[in-house]
């Protein structure tokens, strides 16, 4: 089960949006393991936390420079204390790691080998550094946009007037990962700044941190830090808490305490104005974040371009470019799969150039064979107008990136039913529309899109990406 499934498993379980940290913080430990060796009462004290707390909290944190600074014994610590936790608890290893030549090695060895479900990373060494954890779907990477340090804020906040450090790497981070790989960590008790997160990242989970300073006001850090459906958000406990004698009774109250708090910003809806920023949440598309990010990698482009059926357009989608950021491309094949796994097919044929990576990630992801009818035959070698292995009479879906006129599928489509194949569907990631569909539905052929280009500008018109006069020129084409 990947990260964020199990994360909202365990929310939902222990009706918890609480984690807590399991540091063996020698300055922390309370006074009644001061008698036993220091690796001993570490131990037992982890324990305790994880035995009077598993019933309440929806992840547990290690901070692994905590387990790193006992040296030999403490990386002996962490292996026990990740074998401690419960198998249907969440771990995030708290590493903030940042080191470009290592995270490859780091990002195999927890994940595969300690069986660590996310990670917190360091966003300055950008989507290289972050990349290599991505790779690995069942786990997730929190990156640290903001931290409550004093020091921090001349970075954070620079330049103070135009958009802070701490919200670009925000809009920056969105393009690396998927939601359900990619949260964000955001260390302050100041809603105000929780909630320009927020929006800027409707759909991101966020790890709250250092919320607990005193004058801090749970209540509007919460309504901060949901979502528009009332969840993402998981919040720390105390640490002083883990101290307690009476800790799984503290812990408790506390669960209570929020979700009271939860329960009456969802019932009432009551995000509260004053700090709120001023962008509209209403009627958001429910893949804004994936139609953001093409924008962000170029798939969109003004200008006059030629088309291939000759018209020239004051714009060009240019899907070719997905290719380049895994995190996208990943996100747009589940776009397609979604719609594939309700069709009946043998095989799937990509339209060249522009869609056989994506015919070729569907194919492995569906385990279903692909073919392809080629754009040119070549003068040489087998001379195939279809390329890969088929039997006549089998059923083949087609899957191209846009339908423009429908020329370029419906081509392709009839070199593949002059091979003896049945080819009925056809499923593109963005439709046009004028009327293609219907042109398609006059030949024979019932067409899905994952999305229409009204979906796409608006959606971009909304977020501000781009302004009217730009719809306009999609809108009059
Ligand atoms: O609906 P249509 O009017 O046919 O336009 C859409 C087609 O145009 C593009 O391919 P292009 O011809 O640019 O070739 P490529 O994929 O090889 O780059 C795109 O990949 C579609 O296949
Ligand atoms: O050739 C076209 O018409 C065309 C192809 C493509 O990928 N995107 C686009 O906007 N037009």
């Amino acid at each position: 089960m990947n990260f964020f499934d199990k994360l909202h498993d365990n929310i939902a379980r222990n009706q918890s949006l609480l984690f807590v940290g399991l540091d063996p913080n020698p300055e922390m430990m309370p006074e009644r393991y001061a008698s036993l060796d220091i690796m001993e009462g570490l131990w037992n004290w982890l324990q305790f936390i994880i035995a009077e707390t598993a019933d309440y909290v929806c992840a547990y944190k290690p901070t692994f420079g905590f387990y790193e600074a006992l040296g030999i014994p403490g990386l002996e610590l962490l292996h026990k204390t990740l074998k401690a936790i419960p198998s249907h608890i969440p771990i995030i290893l708290d590493a903030k790691h940042s080191d470009l030549n290592t995270s490859t090695i780091l990002a195999r060895t927890v994940f595969t080998e300690w069986g660590v479900d996310a990670i917190t990373l360091s966003p300055y060494t950008g989507q290289d550094h972050v990349a290599p954890f991505l790779v690995y779907p069942d786990n997730a990477v929190f990156i640290l946009c903001c931290t409550s340090n004093p020091g921090a804020e001349s970075l954070q906040q620079y330049p103070v007037t135009e958009t802070p450090l701490y919200l670009q790497v925000v809009k920056e981070s969105k393009n690396w990962g998927t939601p359900e790989q990619l949260g964000l960590e955001v260390g302050t008790n100041n809603p105000e700044v929780l909630a320009l997160i927020r929006a800027i990242a409707p759909e991101r989970l966020i790890m709250a941190r250092s919320i607990w300073v005193e004058g801090s006001n749970l209540n509007q850090i919460v309504a901060a830090g949901l979502n528009d459906n009332g969840t993402g958000l998981i919040i720390p406990v105390p640490q002083d808490m883990l101290s307690s004698p009476q800790l799984s009774q503290e812990i408790a109250a506390l669960c209570t305490e929020i979700n009271e708090c939860k329960n009456n910003i969802n019932d009432e809806n009551s995000t509260c104005n004053v700090w709120l920023p001023d962008v509209s949440v209403s009627n958001i598309h429910p893949q804004q974040d994936l139609i953001l990010q093409l924008y962000d990698i170029g798939c969109i482009m003004f200008g006059s371009f030629v088309q291939a059926s000759g018209a020239t357009f004051p714009y060009y989608i240019d899907l070719r470019k997905i290719i380049s950021n895994p995190q996208v491309f990943n996100q747009v094949l589940s776009g397609y799969a979604t719609i594939l796994e309700t069709l009946n097919f043998d095989r799937i044929a990509g339209i060249p150039y522009g869609s056989l990576p994506t015919a070729t990630g569907l194919a492995l992801r569906l385990h279903c064979p692909m073919i392809f009818p080629r754009k040119e035959v070549k003068a040489h070698g087998t001379r195939k107008v279809i390329e890969g292995n088929y039997n006549p009479g089998e059923t083949v879906v087609v899957v191209d990136d846009i339908l423009i006129s429908g020329k370029s599928v419906m081509e392709g489509a009839e070199k593949l039913k002059s091979a003896g194949l049945n080819v009925q569907d056809i499923v593109v990631f963005i439709d046009h529309e004028q009327g293609v569909k219907n042109r398609l539905s006059q030949h024979g052929y019932n067409s899905y899109a994952v999305l229409t280009l009204s979906e796409i500008t608006e959606t971009l018109y909304q977020a501000g990406r781009i302004n009217e006069g730009q719809l306009l020129a999609f809108k009059e084409g």
